[in-house]
């Protein structure tokens, strides 16, 4: 410990002194305030156990400085002003908690940034409860893990842009850099940041679920050994498919059990967990009516996967006629990973809608090309791709689609074959691709001239008169369906 103020827990705290607080020092809180620390700034510690604050001074107190404060009042008082505040803590009621005692010792012009992963709705809430007492309020997604938190993780801010003025050179020193581009920006207000953060955890949740199809296709269609998929992914690591979840997904399948000798992925229950980002991704892609399919798809995954009562119930339940493995080995791993790759672009196109949508309906205006940009490194969905990604919004902000962007159209079409084989043989070989198979069917239902949207309509109009619109004509009609059926207008 480099600093006086953070070794002796009896000496008094100094005052005023501290750039700014961090509150809430588990994994993320702690990996961040030392990477505050460690770019220059004096960092006040707070945790409501004292224990997690001193393990860390304990650790790694000579990262820098930091200022040791056991009381809400200690740790509000150890900071300059106007005070800057950033929140570490689990979402939902420890974050109300959190803000209501800090607010309670802050003053107005204060500010507080919300780091966790909030539901936005929540985060527009907070703001508007905050500026009513003075106080500026902060919904800062942060991505990247305890790694990204340490080394640079992606930020993404929203709130009053005056609040961003004071704290935006600090997130921005601490973020992952690419090409000498910080990887944080002020997203919009109120709750723009941790809505787009909730979509990067959505698409994260749609790129771990195809990666998943792609191993499984490996391992139960091509009977490969897991050691040998470790090694298709390092090598599709340096395609365009190059991201992190790639390269980690190579270092988890090559580890093998100490105790069994076997690969750890044959050992680890299948049951994934979900902590609810991907879940509020969904629903609230469900209210703004965007189909964010492949995002679905892996949320619904993982339930089944932790269905386990009906997954032991179901055990037996007949195959029908299973088709044998494809002959060429080789060919068949070139199509999985241009399914793999096509149904990236899908998940990627649909949460980029989703943004558009809640960037509209919120009035937020969230640049899609400068979130692109700050998702190319520190966050979990880091990738080579995000870089076409903001080439695509560079060229035309008003994009309607990112299946429709030059580079996207021309790798998906180059793909589509490949992705149809991959899906047909899942199919018939008994091998379940819910994202790669709803991901085909998006694309060929956006790109299908004439949809049985049109027998809907019909339908509806039948049971409930909901009236219908024609292709010849303006207007809204109505079949007289339980009397001579002739159309009236609606
Ligand atoms: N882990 C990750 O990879 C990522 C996490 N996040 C988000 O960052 C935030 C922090 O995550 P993580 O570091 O994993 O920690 P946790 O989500 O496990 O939260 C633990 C911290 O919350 C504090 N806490 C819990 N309840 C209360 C309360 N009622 N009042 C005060 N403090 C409380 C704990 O204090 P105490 O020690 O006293 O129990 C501890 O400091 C979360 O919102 C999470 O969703 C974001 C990106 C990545
Ligand atoms: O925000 C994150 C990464 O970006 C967290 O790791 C998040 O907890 C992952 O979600 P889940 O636990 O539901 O898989």
């Amino acid at each position: 410990m480099n600093s006086p103020s953070s070794s002796a827990s009896s000496s008094p705290v100094p005052t005023g002194t501290a750039q700014i607080g961090v509150t809430g020092l588990a994994v993320m809180g702690s990996n961040i305030a030392r990477n505050f620390a460690s770019h220059g700034y004096t960092v006040a510690l707070h945790n409501r156990s004292i224990a997690k604050t001193d393990a860390l001074l304990e650790k790694h107190g000579d990262d820098g400085d930091f200022v040791r404060t056991e009381t809400v009042e200690e740790f509000v008082g150890a900071l300059e002003r106007p005070r800057r505040v950033l929140i570490m803590v689990q979402a939902g009621a420890a974050t109300d908690a959190v803000i209501n005692e800090l607010a309670d010792a802050m003053e107005a012009g204060d500010i507080i940034i919300d780091g966790g992963n909030a539901l936005y709705t929540d985060t527009i809430r907070r703001e508007a409860a905050m500026a009513e007492r003075g106080l500026l309020f902060i919904g800062a997604g942060i991505s990247g893990g305890e790694e990204g938190a340490l080394n640079g993780p992606s930020i993404m801010p929203g709130g009053p842009a005056k609040s961003y003025e004071s704290v935006g050179p600090l997130l921005e020193a601490v973020a992952a850099q690419v090409d000498g581009e910080p990887c944080c920006t002020h997203i919009g207000p109120d709750g723009s940041g941790h809505f787009v953060k909730m979509v990067h955890n959505g698409i994260e949740y749609a790129d771990m679920q195809l990666i998943g199809e792609a191993y499984d296709l490996m391992r139960r269609a091509l009977d490969l050994p897991v050691a040998e998929i470790a090694d298709v992914f390092r090598e599709w690591n340096s395609t365009e498919l190059e991201s992190y979840l790639i390269e980690i997904t190579a270092e988890v399948l090559s580890q093998v059990d100490a105790e069994t000798g076997k690969p750890l992925v044959d050992v680890i229950v299948d049951e994934a967990g979900q902590k609810g980002t991907g879940r509020w991704t969904v629903k609230a892609a469900l209210d703004l009516g965007i189909p964010t399919t492949g995002i679905a798809e892996a949320v619904f995954a993982r339930a089944l996967s932790s269905s386990t009562s009906q997954r032991t119930a179901a055990q037996g339940l007949a195959s029908g006629t299973l088709s044998a493995a494809p002959a060429d080995k080789k060919a068949f791993v070139d199509d999985i990973k241009a399914a793999l790759y096509a149904s990236k672009v899908v998940a990627y196109a649909q949460g980029f809608d989703e943004i558009s949508a809640g960037s509209a309906e919120y009035g937020w205006n969230v640049d899609r090309g400068s979130l692109a940009t700050i998702w190319r490194g520190g966050c979990i969905i880091r990738a080579q791709f995000l870089n076409r990604i903001r080439e695509a919004y560079a060229t035309d902000p008003e994009l309607p689609s990112l299946l429709l962007a030059p580079y996207f159209r021309e790798a998906v079409e180059n793909g589509v074959d490949a992705w149809r084989r991959v899906v047909a043989t899942a199919t018939t070989m008994g091998v379940p691709v819910p994202a790669f198979a709803s991901s085909l069917s998006y694309y060929d239902a956006l790109r299908s001239e004439r949809l049985p949207a049109a027998l809907t309509q019909g339908l509806r109009d039948f049971f409930g008169a909901h009236t219908y619109k024609r292709v010849d004509k303006p207007g809204t009609f109505h079949t007289l369906w339980s009397e001579d059926r002739s159309e009236v207008e609606a």
